[in-house]
């Protein structure tokens, strides 16, 4: 795709008390919101105010207490195909991505239940495809372990093709009835013909989140989007030239398929307002207990890394227990500490406009803060949010972000409020929705069918 025609993609991450794990301590914050579909509902209406893309609704298949630290209103939600044709029935430009883990649903009721959505939502459907990372989740359905990753992507993999084979037999105006698959693979044997009629999008938008080689080879050849987590530029350009490469290798060209990382924006009209946010919500956040040497345990994906100065020790390489938290970081640190320790140092300054040397200096509580969060956060005025994208974006980093609100809704408004029009202003990101399907949104046309494609390959 040319840099003219380029455009910025936004999706908008949908965590009901907001991505920081102190969203819910905001006065605005409901405590109930992932229950309150109105709410939600309000939530999906400012997002496409703003020309969003999409709306995203992860999904775990477990409930875990360990989350209660990080993301309480992950601990428990609703049902993400059911909230989704909710969320259909209040909008009606805006795509509506659902996590459907192949690992644990069956292939007939995923091409069901999303090609109903399509029709629901008037070709706004997508599915996000991962293959989970709860093992705790195996617990929920009759099984006695998660499947290792090769056994997970095979799996996917037949899954995610046979489920496209029901969407291009389903009926039509040219097959009434269907195309009946007869599908006898290595996993499922399926009769077919779906009993939904053909989706308006053919197939619902797919996305893909994983970090493994299996995943990102399925990403390249199935996702039209995929959902990204490097934290910095050059970690993200890399990943971004893997992905395309590996599409190239499937006949896919480069605007076939977006690759969003998470961001984090925490804006406000001034520097100092965003910066003071950001401080407002670390200082929410409770220190865990010092842990004995050689016990630093991390937490796993989602569920934040220890905050105490025994983890801080660990990342920087140099032991700084014994420490007041609120004490100011000596200068020296910075030669004394690993590599990962003075990237830690340079993110600290970055977000909190704090030095080492300057007037207002960074605290080992600072870096405490941003060591349980390091995904890609931004704080900043509407334009200082509006350059990192751009930089990102202009660098073949990310082809847009999925935006994650700290806390919601007041992140998501002034995101809306705040960055969009400066995105617009810039010509990065579209005035109005050019038609009425994510697929449109994405500028993608309707897909060939799969067997049309296969035969194509073998002329
Ligand atoms: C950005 C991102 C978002 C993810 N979202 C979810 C999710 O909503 N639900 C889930 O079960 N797993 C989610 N995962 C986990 C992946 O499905 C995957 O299982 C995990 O990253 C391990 O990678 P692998 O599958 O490539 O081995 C996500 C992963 C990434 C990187």
């Amino acid at each position: 795709m040319s840099q003219a025609t380029r455009r910025l993609h936004l999706g908008l991450m949908f965590w009901a008390t907001g991505t920081h794990a102190a969203g819910w301590r905001l006065p605005d914050a409901r405590e109930d919101a992932a229950f309150d579909i109105e709410f939600l509902q309000h939530v999906t209406q400012v997002a496409e105010r703003a020309r969003f893309d999409f709306l995203f609704l992860g999904d775990r298949l477990a409930t875990d207490p360990r989350l209660q630290r990080t993301n309480p209103a992950q601990m428990s939600r609703l049902e993400p195909f059911t909230t989704a044709a909710s969320l259909a029935a209040a909008t009606s430009r805006i795509g509506i991505v659902v996590t459907a883990n192949p690992t644990y649903y069956d292939p007939y009721s995923v091409a069901r239940l999303m090609g109903s959505l399509d029709h629901v939502s008037a070709g706004r459907a997508s599915w996000n495809i991962v293959t989970g990372a709860d093992d705790i989740a195996a617990a929920n359905f009759s099984r006695t372990e998660h499947w290792e990753t090769g056994k997970r992507y095979d799996w996917a993999d037949e899954f995610v093709d046979v489920v496209k084979a029901l969407w291009d037999g389903a009926p039509s105006v040219e097959a009434p009835a269907g195309v009946p698959l007869d599908h006898d693979g290595r996993h499922f044997r399926i009769a077919g013909p779906l009993d939904v009629p053909r989706l308006p999008q053919r197939h619902a938008v797919i996305l893909h989140a994983g970090t493994s080689d299996r995943s990102r080879e399925l990403g390249a050849r199935e996702a039209d989007v995929i959902f990204a987590g490097q934290p910095d530029i050059p970690s993200a350009q890399a990943y971004y030239a893997d992905i395309k490469q590996r599409a190239a290798r499937y006949g896919r060209g480069e605007d076939e398929i977006a690759i969003l990382p998470g961001l984090t924006p925490i804006v406000a009209p001034t520097t100092e307002e965003a910066v003071a946010i950001y401080d407002r919500l670390n200082a929410f956040l409770p220190l865990d207990p010092e842990e004995a040497a050689g016990e630093v345990r991390k937490g796993g994906l989602g569920r934040g890394r220890r905050r105490n100065l025994s983890a801080l020790s660990e990342t920087l390489g140099v032991d700084v227990r014994g420490n007041d938290p609120g004490a100011v970081v000596e200068s020296a640190l910075y030669g004394q500490a690993s590599e990962a320790g003075r990237r830690l140092i340079d993110e600290t300054a970055r977000r909190t406009r704090r030095s080492l040397t300057g007037a207002a200096r960074i605290s080992y509580r600072d870096l405490i803060d941003t060591a349980g969060a390091m995904g890609a956060i931004v704080v900043g005025n509407p334009e200082e949010v509006a350059d990192f994208i751009q930089a990102w974006f202009d660098q073949r980093a990310a082809d847009g972000f999925n935006i994650f609100p700290a806390y919601v809704p007041g992140a998501v408004e002034a995101f809306a409020e705040l960055v969009v029009p400066v995105l617009q202003r810039r010509g990065l990101f579209r005035l109005d929705y050019e038609g009425p399907t994510f697929r449109d949104h994405l500028g993608l046309g309707l897909p060939g069918s799969r067997r049309d494609r296969d035969q194509l390959v073998r002329l």
